[in-house]
């Protein structure tokens, strides 16, 4: 059977209506309208071709990534792009640059942390890109410690002014995207001091280059950091250094929204949480839990589609061979990773519903929320992001040998995304900041306060704590209260551990230092928690379409009984599940693993990616894999010769030496 005929026969097996789980999958009606076609105005873009990226020199890679952003640019303005079409465009643009820092930090830093003149004043330079800005944050020697970042902003009352100031090699901001060369203005974070007094972090807007000839700035040093990981990838993006000579900017450029320094160099603290100043980075963490399914769903797309293609044994007689992945190992490894991408997707939503919430309510005053949504933006963005990049690659192993071709588009996906994992907070240090949340919660349940929110089951601890599964059979593993009640105990008992452990300490801070791996694994278990729960959830609204919400059982019970199969070892010690409750999931997984076989190509189809945008030979929608192979081979620019370069100098000589050994 030819590739295409195959996926052919895949999508004729589908038992529910793909359409509508486009639609399921992109939010809304709406939502789906508005994705398809920005990612088909970018496919049909000659400009966006995304082809050559892997033998391109960094400086060519660099230029023909601004020549993309400049004509994204024109695109938008002249076809009236609403903000929403705009943001989905230069998504499916997929290729990383400096737009994103400025759209996705640095105009979100000044909405957030400026005052109303402030906004008035840089929000429309910044809108109509008359400036270009980025988030200059992280320093050489500090990234996860923001209260030790080291640059200093120090009032001078005579001249009304601000001098930042780099006074170690270690305090150069050093990462911020866009900062390296295109960059025209940057937040800087630094300490604000004032009559020689040290207040700690603040937000400042600063130019740091001339707008005339883009030269820096006097009193700047300023550069690109180098080059990262993998071919292409991440490379497109100018990560940057920069260091401050007693560089002068203006009073009014500091950040005021939350904190204030007067004409006569008065510190004025702000009369909300301080914490509000890292609202940026907890705005994209939230948008970067959606990414992780989109990133996941990509890979899961291409070893999908690859994986109904590729035959491999079981002819008898010369006769048609396995589709690789009627195998159960193919099937155990690649079905949790696409129930994954529906899980994320949906606990994205919840998030960014939870985000907006939260945003309304500090307009309001009401800073009630603010731990848990920073928690959940925290934990969320940990846990995805580990599971996708994980992800990933095991999506790469799944397509065996052909995977590690970079027309794959697996290695250059991994190379783009796994830094995920440390930017906008390194995973193991965000989810200590879950830890935390969580011993705070376990310490106040004494006290009478009910636990809201995600944390709302430890109410029940009473419950939780003593409760024993009542598994029966494998069809249970399907009732939504016994899988729930599963993960709750399992979290809760994690959580409970770890505090009855920290009171062993006498000094909390070193007891919380020497638990921090369970610490990070009762953050974890929470996390999943509520991905499970808001997948249950989702399948308790209204879902239309034939066979759709079916798909969508399928796919949460995955999700939930694979987890159980790889955290084993918490749901057995802490006494949830016995071992033959944990054999009873396994089973039940088997069998929904069998249900999902003939849909899972179609499972992929609804996330209605464009070849261009999946970017792989293996995953193309009509499955003509090996002709495609063959082209890209022969694209390469090694086989532009027959004889290659370096034959005559290189080669030749062992080769003669040989015939002459051989005439002796
Ligand atoms: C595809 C990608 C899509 C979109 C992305 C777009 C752009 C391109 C991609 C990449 C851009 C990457 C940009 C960056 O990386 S910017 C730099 C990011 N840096 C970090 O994330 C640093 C991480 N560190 C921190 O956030 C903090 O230092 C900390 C670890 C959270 C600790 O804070 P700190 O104040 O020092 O200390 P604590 O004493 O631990 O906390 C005090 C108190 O505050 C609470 N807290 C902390 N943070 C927040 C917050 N954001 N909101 C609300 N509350 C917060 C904390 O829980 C604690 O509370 P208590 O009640 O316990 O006192
Ligand atoms: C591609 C990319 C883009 C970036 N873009 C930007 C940007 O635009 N602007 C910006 O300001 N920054 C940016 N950054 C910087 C990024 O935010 C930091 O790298 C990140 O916050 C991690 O900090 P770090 O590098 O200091 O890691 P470190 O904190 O040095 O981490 C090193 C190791 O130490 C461990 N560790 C650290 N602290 C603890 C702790 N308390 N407990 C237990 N373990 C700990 C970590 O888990 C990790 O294993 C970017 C980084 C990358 C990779």
């Amino acid at each position: 059977m030819e590739g295409d005929d195959n996926l052919a026969h895949e999508r004729n097996k589908a038992e529910f209506d793909v359409n509508e789980m486009k639609i399921v999958w992109a939010g809304s009606r709406q939502a789906f309208e508005v994705s398809n076609r920005m990612s088909r105005l970018v496919a049909s873009d000659p400009v966006f071709d995304k082809s050559n990226r892997a033998v391109m020199t960094r400086k060519e890679l660099f230029k023909n990534t601004l020549r993309k952003s400049a004509h994204a640019w024109k695109l938008i303005n002249e076809l009236c792009l609403s903000d929403e079409e705009s943001t989905i465009f230069k998504y499916f643009m997929d290729q990383p640059g400096f737009l994103d820092l400025h759209w996705r930090m640095f105009v979100p830093a000044i909405k957030g942390q400026g005052t109303e003149e402030q906004k008035q004043k840089w929000l429309p330079l910044a809108n109509k890109m008359q400036i270009i800005g980025c988030y200059a944050q992280t320093e050489l020697g500090h990234g996860s410690n923001v209260q030790g970042l080291e640059t200093t902003a120090t009032f001078n009352p005579q001249t009304d002014q601000f001098i930042l100031h780099s006074p170690t090699q270690t305090s150069s901001k050093w990462w911020p995207g866009g900062l390296g060369k295109v960059s025209t203005h940057a937040v800087v974070y630094a300490r604000l001091i004032t009559n020689g007094k040290d207040h700690g972090v603040h937000g400042f807007i600063v130019q740091l280059r001339n707008l005339d000839d883009h030269s820096p700035l006097p009193g700047i040093t300023i550069g690109d950091i180098g080059v990262k990981f993998g071919n292409g990838a991440y490379n497109s993006m100018d990560n940057g250094f920069l260091m401050f000579d007693k560089f002068c900017i203006p009073r009014d450029q500091m950040l005021m929204r939350l904190s204030k320094v007067t004409r006569e160099g008065k510190y004025v603290p702000s009369d909300v949480p301080r914490q509000l100043m890292y609202g940026t980075m907890v705005s994209v963490r939230q948008t970067i839990v959606s990414n992780a399914s989109v990133a996941m769903a990509r890979a899961v797309c291409i070893a999908t589609r690859y994986s109904a293609v590729r035959r491999q044994f079981g002819s008898q007689n010369g006769g048609v061979e396995t589709q690789v992945i009627d195998y159960k190992t193919q099937q155990n490894r690649l079905f949790p990773l696409l129930a994954s991408a529906y899980a994320f997707r949906f606990v994205g939503e919840w998030l960014k519903w939870l985000y907006t919430d939260v945003t309304q309510r500090l307009e309001a005053s009401d800073f009630a929320t603010l731990p848990e949504a920073h928690a959940c933006t925290a934990g969320l963005k940990s846990m995805t992001t580990s599971a996708t990049s994980d992800g990933i690659e095991e999506c790469r192993k799944l397509c065996g040998g052909h995977g590690y071709l970079w027309c794959s588009g697996l290695p250059e996906l991994f190379a783009v995304y796994v830094p995920a994992c440390t930017y906008e907070g390194d995973n193991v240090v965000l989810q200590l900041q879950v830890a935390r949340f969580l011993m705070k919660t376990v310490a106040q349940l004494s006290s009478g306060n009910a636990p809201a929110g995600t944390t709302a089951y430890m109410g029940r601890a009473k419950h939780l704590l003593q409760c024993r599964s009542s598994i029966q059979k494998a069809e249970d593993w399907l009732n939504p209260a016994m899988v729930l009640e599963a993960f709750e105990a399992r979290a809760l008992r994690m959580a409970v551990s770890c505090a009855n452990n920290l009171k062993k300490f006498e000094n909390q801070e070193q007891g919380f230092s020497e638990l921090l791996a369970d610490l990070v694994e009762a953050g974890i278990a929470h996390c999943q928690l509520i991905v499970v729960s808001k997948f249950i959830a989702k399948l308790e609204r209204d879902i239309k379409g034939k066979g759709v919400k079916n798909q969508l059982k399928n796919l949460c019970y995955i999700y939930a009984l694979h987890l159980i199969h790889k955290h084993l070892g918490d749901f057995l010690s802490t006494n949830t599940i016995t071992p033959e409750q944990a054999s009873l999931a396994n089973n039940q997984l088997r069998s929904l693993y069998s249900q999902l076989r003939p849909n899972a190509v179609a499972l992929v189809d609804a996330f209605d990616y464009t070849d261009h945008y999946l970017g792989s030979v293996l995953g193309r929608y009509d499955g003509n894999v090996y002709p495609k192979l063959f082209e890209e081979a022969l694209k390469d620019p090694l086989n532009d010769s027959v004889v290659p370069d370096g034959y005559h100098e290189y080669i030749r000589p062992f080769i003669k030496q040989d015939l002459r050994s051989a005439r002796l």
